[in-house]
């Protein structure tokens, strides 16, 4: 049976451990699956603090993250399935300064399984690099250059093949255009558009005008860490 699902943010509040005030407050949104989300509000007022608690690195004070999947009918067919952050992909700010390795193809599998995997195991994941090298339209490069040596936006595009080795609940990405001139910026604009299709994806950016054609739903995070839904003022 088909399914889709919904990202859930219900009632999350967050405030840092010896800490005395919340962060986040109370923060809830729901993203459907195939859509495109947009955060934005001013500095300072926690978005990134947010996706740390979507993408696993931090645990809300209170509330749920979840991914809940529902049946054709809309009714849902299992419990709401825990987001656990091998769900979801996240690219942080100007991911190529973490870059480490030699060549593309040991940037993308950094961190694989390597000696006491299986052959099946190393196929599969050799399958889906392929497919993420493909979906970013990185085929045409080849997998022993070195990452440093690509351009801005082609960084970017490896930044993202990275997270889409095993495809993500939720693709979610921090300021994706932040440090990258006209042209590669308009480069990373049609490959979100392209990803879209068969990607869920959360965006936190202050570039609303380039992003405006691509969003679904789009809310605002006031200071004290409030959110809510609000069309882009653009
Ligand atoms: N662990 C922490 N302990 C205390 N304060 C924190 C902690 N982490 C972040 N902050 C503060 O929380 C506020 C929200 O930070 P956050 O980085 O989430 O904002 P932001 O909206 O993403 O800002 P920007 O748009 O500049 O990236 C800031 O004032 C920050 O200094």
């Amino acid at each position: 049976m088909a399914t889709s699902s919904l990202s859930t943010v219900k009632d999350v509040s967050y405030r840092p451990p010896g800490t005395e005030h919340n962060l986040l407050n109370k923060v809830t949104f729901s993203l459907p699956e195939r859509s495109f989300g947009l955060i934005f509000g001013q500095s300072g007022s926690g978005k990134t603090t947010l996706l740390q608690l979507l993408s696993g690195i931090s645990k809300p004070t209170s509330g749920s993250i979840c991914v809940q999947r529902y049946g054709n009918d809309g009714n849902p067919n299992q419990l709401p399935e825990q987001l656990s952050p091998e769900k979801v992909g996240i690219v942080f700010q100007f991911p190529e300064r973490y870059f480490v390795a030699d060549t593309i193809a040991d940037e993308v599998t950094f961190g694989w399984p390597r000696r006491k995997s299986s052959v099946q195991l190393r196929e599969h994941l050799a399958l889906n690099l392929q497919r993420a090298v493909n979906w970013v339209g990185l085929n045409g490069i080849s997998l022993d250059k070195d990452p440093h040596s690509l351009s801005g936006g082609y960084k970017r595009r490896l930044a993202l093949a990275i997270q889409l080795v095993e495809v993500p609940d939720l693709l979610i990405l921090d300021e994706p255009l932040a440090g990258l001139d006209w042209k590669a910026r308009a480069d990373v604009v049609k490959l979100l558009k392209h990803l879209k299709k068969e990607l869920t994806i959360l965006v936190v950016s202050h570039d609303l005008k380039e992003l405006a054609a691509l969003v679904d739903h789009s809310w605002r995070m006031e200071m004290g860490g409030f959110l809510r839904e609000e069309l882009l003022p653009v």
